[in-house]
């Protein structure tokens, strides 16, 4: 299936029954979802499978970070699985994303391949305190010149960078960016956040949007209405 709108819904519940009971308000043509550590950590793959089943892409967004040998292992164990998209920390470095890389080819396995640079819930100084001086900016830059030449897909960025990684490495290389919020919704511990609609505007390709719909007094009018806000540019 294709599906032309970047809306990836992120299914952050407790069980799988919840997470499916959202996923059965949703339509599987109108927007992708995503498993992430706590989901699948209480329900196992079967959550993949049942997602499938339902018709969804599936992006399984476990960001590995790990020697490069145990990486490209679960890569090809995510891809097994059917996954749409996966991915890994950059910050594993070369070695590691090349090793996840050539296993993906080895196997022929189509599965999108993409690179965490900085998280979303950073600012410069949790950046600082890590040891990196210049800024989410700079780093991002870094990290995702080093996962394109490592071949990877693309990355989890903020839409802040968006627009600088278009013109620095290209607009095919994909932009999932968090840490999206409608203009009324909450930060929460998001810091580097963006609009819809001007998430879109910088160069973003996919938009990760959780708690701003899933959190909702009524989810599926919190949607159409980033549907309705995405429409209008
Ligand atoms: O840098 C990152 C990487 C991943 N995420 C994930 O995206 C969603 C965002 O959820 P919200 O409720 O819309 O904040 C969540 O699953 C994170 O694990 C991120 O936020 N930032």
């Amino acid at each position: 299936m294709s599906v032309a709108s970047p809306l990836i819904i992120a299914l952050d519940y407790t069980s799988q029954d919840a997470a499916l009971c959202m996923a059965d308000r949703l339509d599987p043509s109108r927007c992708r979802v995503k498993v992430g550590k706590e989901l699948f950590t209480r329900s196992g793959p079967g959550v993949l499978e049942a997602l499938h089943g339902r018709g969804f892409e599936v992006f399984l967004d476990l960001k590995f970070h790990d020697i490069p040998n145990t990486v490209a292992g679960a890569v090809e164990a995510a891809a097994d699985q059917g996954v749409w998209m996966v991915n890994l920390h950059a910050s594993g470095g070369r070695r590691m994303m090349e090793a996840a890389r050539e296993r993906l080819d080895q196997h022929r396995l189509a599965t999108h391949l993409i690179a965490v640079t900085v998280l979303t819930s950073m600012q410069e100084e949790d950046l600082a305190e890590t040891g990196v001086t210049g800024g989410a900016a700079e780093q991002v830059l870094r990290l995702a010149t080093l996962a394109d030449e490592c071949g990877l897909d693309g990355v989890v960025c903020s839409s802040h960078e968006a627009a600088h990684l278009s013109e620095r490495i290209g607009a095919d290389f994909l932009k999932v960016t968090p840490g999206i919020r409608p203009a009324s919704a909450l930060a929460d511990d998001q810091r580097r956040i963006m609009t819809p609609s001007a998430a879109m505007a910088a160069g973003s390709t996919h938009l990760v949007v959780g708690r701003p719909v899933t959190q909702a007094s009524d989810p599926m009018q919190a949607l159409a209405s980033i549907e309705q806000e995405l429409a209008g540019i």
